[in-house]
């Protein structure tokens, strides 16, 4: 397995260093402290891919806010997504909050999907979503991010909390897989 992970690595692609996704995510900050300053928000870091895009977005927001984890996955270790598994529902209650999902990307939406619908069930006043990348694809998605940090082409990612079959979370830039498109 290590051996594999080491090979998609070294033959991946780099679309976004370092550098210009910490300059994302200063973008999708501003936005964020500009829309949800006055809101008390609970911020919804949407496990596992949401962590490193939750976490770097966190110290750039200059507002009273709370946060949880919520988890819904349709990849697991797979490159195609599937059926949408619940594995974590958060604890706080989010009746009247305004919530703000974060997650790491806008693929096909029916993760953001499933996460929105939950939120609205739970009766949040409002719901917004965060996502660092927003996959450009050719059909419709059943829903679209409200802060996108960058627009990426049609490859499988790996990096800032995108996975290749659980491992590569921790890259520093955007890399696409060897011919994943
Ligand atoms: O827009 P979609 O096509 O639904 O795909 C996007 C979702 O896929 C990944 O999650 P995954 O199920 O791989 O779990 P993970 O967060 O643990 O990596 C990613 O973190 C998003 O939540
Ligand atoms: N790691 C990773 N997870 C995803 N989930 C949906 N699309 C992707 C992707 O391109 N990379």
């Amino acid at each position: 397995m290590l051996n594999e992970i080491k090979q998609v690595q070294q033959t991946a692609l780099l679309l976004h260093s370092e550098e210009e996704v910490e300059q994302a995510i200063d973008n999708m900050a501003t936005e964020i402290n500009t829309m949800l300053g006055d809101r008390n928000p609970v911020l919804l870091c949407a496990m596992n891919g949401g962590l490193v895009t939750t976490g770097k977005l966190l110290t750039r927001l200059n507002f009273p806010l709370t946060v949880d984890a919520i988890n819904a996955s349709r990849y697991r270790d797979e490159i195609r997504g599937g059926e949408i598994k619940w594995l974590l529902k958060p604890a706080t209650p989010l009746k009247d909050r305004t919530v703000l999902i974060v997650d790491d990307i806008l693929d096909e939406g029916y993760t953001m999907e499933a996460l929105f619908e939950f939120c609205q069930q739970q009766g949040a006043s409002s719901i917004y979503t965060a996502v660092l990348i927003d996959k450009k694809l050719e059909q419709a998605k059943p829903i679209s991010a409200d802060f996108v940090g960058l627009e990426v082409e049609d490859h499988y990612l790996f990096g800032y909390g995108m996975d290749y079959k659980g491992y590569l979370r921790n890259a520093a830039g955007i890399y696409a897989c060897k011919e994943s498109s």
